[in-house]
């Protein structure tokens, strides 16, 4: 627990009927019942409530309330507040409380004075505290997609996360898509990003995909970077993104926050947390084609995604229904997977330790790649002797996934790759080789159960900064003008090697956060701390059990 530090205040208030002894420090206000309350009950324990200053979201002087006031004798008694400001004699501050699976709710007390004058110390000196806190945003910028998970984006932020805005102070820009690519393109192009401290987007895993594509493309031309040049260190987005999770999957929400639940999303902007995030940039030929936080995945999750954009009139149940056909369709393909290991790291993708709130690994790794950066700009050493070795794995795969964060989602709760780490310049690339349906179906649902779903002898994990994919018979240009032109022509194509029977496609396609990639032969690199998100990563239980709840003394 935080320690309190100097006082700035003490008083005796009220809240409800008892006597509290009150307490503001630059770090925490704490409200502790006193023994002597008329109300006390020699077998009730007394209780002590703290709150980090950083976690309370406001301060309101109360308009009409019944209040108590002290008698001469020192006992209180009810009166009726008279009219006018400067007779108000109650505050209510409003303040982040913690709930099961990770979910924050907005709480709130109310505290009596026995003078105006007093209230109004306290109301000033809490906003004092609030108003130094330089992190929290003060003007968003919200795009809401109408159109994603269940529709319900634009009633789920009417309704949850606006008042919560409102009451924080928070001013707002909202702007509702119109149609797919409009907040990505109003932020490459026209968004007015100084007047902003961050943007919100409200919808799923495609909504903040178009959000981070329009900043980071704009960061890159602002700041003179080319982003077509692979090779280019690319520029971090200084605006910070929050999301309002209203979309099918939800699955950074998920694994930044530890849930997909709105309210929770909002009270993390309001105070202002920062989590930082790698981006994997994807090119090919050294042409850019995306950006992916979360999955790129070739062969089993390409063709779930293929399949199910035919149904998106489904809703979220589209990506079950693919999922199975998938599942049966059991195809493979073939190819080389090229990639530098992350060398000189912490952490393994086998590790049993989670990425979590303040995480150390992402600290270490984060510290050594930028001094690294910093001695590579010295040095001019050669890229061989600052990357290391590549090494290539060529055969038959049922799926090849790079998962550059746990892709932790309510499908899978510990996602594709759990260790994987939000923000330590790596992605873990997870090879799934050809083999039997079942043992395809055991590694599946190992995603849904503790069991290791690395630990089986067709599937391996490294932790790569970049890799290389190259399909076996690597298309030609024409290929290519064909994917493009017809991108369901692909499962026309036949089978190289049994050119007769016509049974399986040759190429899948990489679903990239839940995009199709035109392109099969890419080259994707990591890009460490790239943007932030108003989050702080899934906190431990332990870390705030002593803060949230009443402590018993
Ligand atoms: N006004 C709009 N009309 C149609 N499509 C839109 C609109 N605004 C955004 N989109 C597109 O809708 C797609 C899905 O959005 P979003 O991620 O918010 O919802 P979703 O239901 O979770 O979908 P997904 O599972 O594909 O991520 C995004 O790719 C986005 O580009
Ligand atoms: C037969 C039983 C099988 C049980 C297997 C469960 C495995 C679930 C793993 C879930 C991994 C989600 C990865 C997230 C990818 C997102 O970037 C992307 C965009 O939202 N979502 C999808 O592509 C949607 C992908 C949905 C895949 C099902
Ligand atoms: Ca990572």
């Amino acid at each position: 627990m935080e320690r309190p530090g100097r006082l700035l205040l003490l008083s005796e208030l009220r809240v409800r009927n008892s006597a509290y002894d009150v307490s503001l420090s630059r770090s925490l206000l704490t409200w502790k019942r006193r023994i002597s309350s008329p109300v006390y009950h020699p077998f009730r324990p007394s209780v002590c409530h703290s709150v980090s200053v950083s976690e309370i979201i406001s301060v309101r002087e109360e308009e009409e309330e019944n209040i108590c006031k002290r008698r001469d004798d020192g006992s209180w008694k009810k009166i009726k507040e008279r009219e006018g400001k400067d007779c108000r004699q109650a505050f209510t501050v409003l303040y982040v409380e913690r709930c099961p699976q990770h979910r924050w709710r907005c709480a709130e007390v109310t505290f009596t004075c026995s003078e105006a004058a007093l209230c109004q110390r306290w109301v000033n000196s809490i906003r004092e505290q609030l108003s130094a806190i330089t992190s929290r945003p003060k003007q968003l910028l919200v795009y809401i997609n109408p159109y994603s998970g269940k529709r319900q984006g634009k009633r789920i932020y009417e309704q949850k996360v606006a008042p919560l805005f409102a009451q924080a102070g928070v001013s707002t820009h909202v702007i509702a898509t119109e149609h797919a690519d409009y907040a990505r393109d109003h932020l490459r192009t026209e968004a007015e990003l100084k007047k902003f401290d961050g943007v919100v987007c409200v919808g799923g895993d495609g909504m903040f995909s178009e959000i981070i594509h329009g900043l980071i493309w704009r960061t890159q031309i602002d700041g003179g970077v080319d982003p077509n040049c692979a090779d280019e260190a690319l520029l971090p987005c200084s605006l910070r993104i929050g999301i309002i999770p209203a979309g099918s999957t939800d699955c950074i929400c998920f694994a930044t926050v530890g849930t997909n639940d709105p309210v929770t999303s909002a009270l993390h902007i309001i105070v202002g947390d920062s989590q930082p995030m790698d981006v994997c940039s994807v090119h090919h030929n050294n042409i850019f084609l995306r950006y992916s936080v979360s999955l790129l995945g070739y062969g089993f999750y390409g063709d779930v995604l293929t399949d199910s954009e035919r149904k998106r009139w489904m809703g979220p149940a589209r990506y079950d229904l693919s999922g199975v056909k998938m599942f049966l369709t059991h195809h493979y393909y073939e190819g080389a997977v090229s990639y530098l290991p992350a060398r000189g790291i912490m952490g393994t993708p086998r590790d049993a330790a989670r990425c979590r709130s303040g995480c150390v690994v992402c600290q270490h790794n984060g510290k050594q790649l930028s001094e690294k950066a910093e001695r590579y700009e010295m040095d001019e050493a050669s890229e061989s002797e600052s990357e290391g070795e590549w090494r290539t794995i060529r055969g038959k795969f049922l799926a090849i996934n790079a998962a550059s964060m746990s892709c932790a989602c309510p499908r899978s709760p510990k996602g594709l790759s759990p260790a994987a780490h939000l923000s330590d310049g790596t992605t873990d690339l997870i090879l799934v080789r050809k083999c039997s349906r079942f043992d395809f179906l055991r590694h599946l649902l190992r995603h849904t159960s503790k069991d290791d779903q690395f630990d089986l002898n067709f599937v391996e994990v490294h932790r790569v900064r970049r890799f290389c994919f190259t399909p076996r018979h690597c298309q030609s240009d024409s290929d290519l003008d064909l994917r493009e032109n017809g991108k369901h022509q692909i499962f026309s194509q036949i089978c190289r090697d049994h050119p007769a029977c016509g049974c399986a496609p040759a190429y899948s396609s990489w679903n990239c956060d839940g995009e199709i990639l035109t392109h099969t032969a890419i080259d994707v690199r990591v890009q460490s701390n790239l943007i932030r998100l108003f989050a702080r990563g899934i906190e431990e239980p332990t870390v705030f059990e002593d803060l949230t709840s009443p402590c018993a003394i």
